[in-house]
């Protein structure tokens, strides 16, 4: 890091921030295929920790893909970049107290390892939607598994393009057997004992 010198030292802490909040910060990391349920997850999720008092950011590919990561496309490297600014720009959040909620395919271990590398071991939950390719293709919400078989779209993840499932996730959803209310109290009783209380020091 040439000429470049960090504040940090100045800065209030994480803990000053988690203390005004009353909350503490952490990443909820979704990953799955396309279609598998991150999104309608991460929204609903959102909802229910906000009723309770606590402060949420989802990051998404709308948010992300359409913006910092405009430049980005699927190739393994643009994934790479793609997952590198997404968990720089999601230790932001953490730090600052969030609770970060992270919906991208995210189709390998390297690069959900680099997520939680960035962002720090005890501050990531990874949670694996694992609804089945046949589910994910049948609803289809995008017409892009469609497109995908036509050929219309190169190096789509679970067609032409590889998914490799996480092996020791803090939960897995297949919201092909959960109802969205079942993924969503199974998420709550994961999260909520995590995040209630600030951390004591730092
Ligand atoms: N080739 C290819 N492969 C996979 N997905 C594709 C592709 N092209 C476009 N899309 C759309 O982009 C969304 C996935 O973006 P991510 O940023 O989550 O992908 S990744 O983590 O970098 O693999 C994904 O959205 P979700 O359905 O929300 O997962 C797709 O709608
Ligand atoms: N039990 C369920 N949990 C979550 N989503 C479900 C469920 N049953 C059906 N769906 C539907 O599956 C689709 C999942 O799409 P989405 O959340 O965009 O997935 P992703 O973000 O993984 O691409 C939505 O249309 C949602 O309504």
């Amino acid at each position: 890091m040439n000429n470049i010198y960090p504040i940090f030292d100045k800065m209030l802490s994480r803990a000053d921030k988690e203390k005004l909040l009353g909350q503490r910060g952490l990443m909820i990391w979704f990953t799955g295929l396309s279609g598998s349920g991150k999104s309608t997850l991460a929204i609903a999720l959102e909802r229910e920790l906000q009723q309770r008092g606590l402060l949420c950011r989802i990051l998404d590919g709308d948010n992300i893909r359409s913006g910092i990561n405009n430049n980005l496309g699927f190739s393994p490297e643009d994934r790479v970049e793609n997952i590198r600014r997404i968990a720089e720009v999601g230790k932001l959040f953490v730090d600052t107290g969030i609770i970060t909620i992270a919906a991208f395919i995210s189709p390998n271990n390297e690069l959900r390892e680099m997520a939680a590398h960035i962002i720090g071991a005890d501050d990531f939950v990874e949670v694996y939607v694992s609804t089945p390719i046949e589910e994910c293709e049948r609803r289809d919400v995008k017409g892009l598994y469609a497109k995908a078989r036509r050929g219309e779209i190169k190096e789509f993840t679970g067609v032409s393009a590889p998914f490799e499932a996480p092996q020791h996730p803090a939960l897995s959803l297949d919201t092909s057997k959960f109802s969205l209310e079942e993924s969503v109290n199974r998420l709550l009783h994961l999260i909520l004992p995590k995040v209630s209380a600030p951390l004591s020091k730092e």
